[in-house]
């Protein structure tokens, strides 16, 4: 049976190579998983449901290339590792794991992570401490561990999933938190450890639609409502994270360490999701007797319509 995985990508790529994808068994992890093992490369995923990662390697193994260029490859590529990335012995117990039994740990995808919808005046304490702690504290654990574990001594190349928060996050503001932090780390690690070999950057994603990701939210059109800020006018593709992944993580990314590569159709650039209710202006606090200019309307949306006439008649005021 040909492969079911399409790739841009040499089909010998990371062969006899070892990966690490946490939350390997679900949406944009999965897509990773399964181009990296298309591509030759032994990948040990790891996440806290046993059965998701257990069905998810046994329907992966079974739809990747037999063989490439001829050659036989181990036809079992990926491997399911019960762990919670909040904690720092599960995940030392998972680099332990895939050096013994993998032989080694190449890359590190750390993909593991979420977070719920809430205004941060609503945040409890215990739900500000189990997103800080999935996305920062878990990435931190896998970092430390993997260089512990394995990089330090050999190399690597580790890639950290964050999210789009060049503008903040707001009605998500503690993961926008964690992954800012993410990021940072990600610029610290890639100094401290260009000794060993070992880059690190951060793949920024937009809004990807997978039936997982979607589940996490209690309204099913939430992902489709951000189609406004979206220059690209459609929603991202897992397998369109997983190709970036896969180019930083090879030889061809040889000179890239230290930096974030937004997958988002351009909305980084563009529109920030969250409509600022009118109201009527920040006091002015030094210049009680300044006059203020006359207070138009805030309309939402329709800036450009707006920009485009005063362009137009400039533009006309030249001829
Ligand atoms: C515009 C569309 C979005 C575009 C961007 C998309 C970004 C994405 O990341 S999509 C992928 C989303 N996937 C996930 O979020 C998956 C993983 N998420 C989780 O596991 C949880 O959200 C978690 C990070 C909060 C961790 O959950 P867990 O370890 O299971 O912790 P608890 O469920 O026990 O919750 C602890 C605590 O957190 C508060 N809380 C949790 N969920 C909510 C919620 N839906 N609303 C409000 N508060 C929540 C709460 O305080 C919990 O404590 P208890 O009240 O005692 O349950
Ligand atoms: N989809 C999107 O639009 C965007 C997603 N992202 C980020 O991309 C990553 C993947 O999300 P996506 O595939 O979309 O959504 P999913 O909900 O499908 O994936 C989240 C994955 O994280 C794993 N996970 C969560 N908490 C832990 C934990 N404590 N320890 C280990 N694994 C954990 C889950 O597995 P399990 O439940 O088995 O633990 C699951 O496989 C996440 O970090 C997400 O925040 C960023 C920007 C946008």
């Amino acid at each position: 049976m040909a492969s079911l995985v399409r790739t841009a990508f040499r089909k010998d790529l990371f062969l006899g190579k070892v990966a690490i994808v946490t939350g390997g068994g679900t949406g944009i992890g999965r897509a990773i998983t399964k181009e990296l093992a298309e591509l030759g490369c032994r990948v040990v995923i790891a996440s806290r449901k046993r059965e998701t990662l257990e069905s998810a390697a046994a329907e992966i193994n079974h739809t990747l290339s037999k063989d490439v260029g001829g050659a036989a490859l181990p036809p079992l590529r990926v491997f399911p590792f019960q762990c919670n990335i909040r904690s720092e012995e599960q995940v030392e117990a998972l680099m332990k794991y895939a050096v013994e039994k993998h032989g080694r740990i190449d890359y590190l995808v750390n993909n593991g992570g979420g977070q719920f919808m809430s205004p941060v005046s609503e945040i409890s304490a215990k739900g500000w401490h189990a997103v800080i702690d999935t996305n920062l504290t878990g990435t931190f654990y896998c970092l430390k561990h993997a260089y512990h574990a394995w990089m330090k001594d050999h190399g690597g190349s580790i890639v950290n999933i964050i999210v789009d928060m060049v503008k903040g996050f707001p009605g998500m503001a503690h993961t926008g938190a964690a992954r800012a932090g993410v990021e940072n780390l990600t610029k610290s690690m890639a100094l401290e450890w260009s000794p060993s070999k070992i880059r690190i950057n951060c793949i920024a994603p937009g809004v990807i639609y997978s039936e997982t990701a979607a589940a996490n939210y209690p309204d099913p059109e939430t992902f489709n409502r951000s189609l406004h800020i979206i220059p690209a006018r459609r929603l991202g593709c897992p397998e369109e994270v997983s190709g970036a992944v896969c180019f930083l993580l090879s030889p061809a990314a040889a000179y890239i360490t230290g930096c974030t590569i937004p997958v988002d159709g351009g909305q980084g650039i563009y529109r920030s999701p969250w409509v600022i209710q009118d109201h009527e202006g920040f006091p002015v606090e030094l210049h009680s007797e300044v006059a203020l200019p006359p207070k138009g309307e805030a309309t939402e949306p329709g800036p450009s319509e707006f920009l485009f006439k005063a362009l137009a008649e400039l533009y006309k005021s030249k001829l």
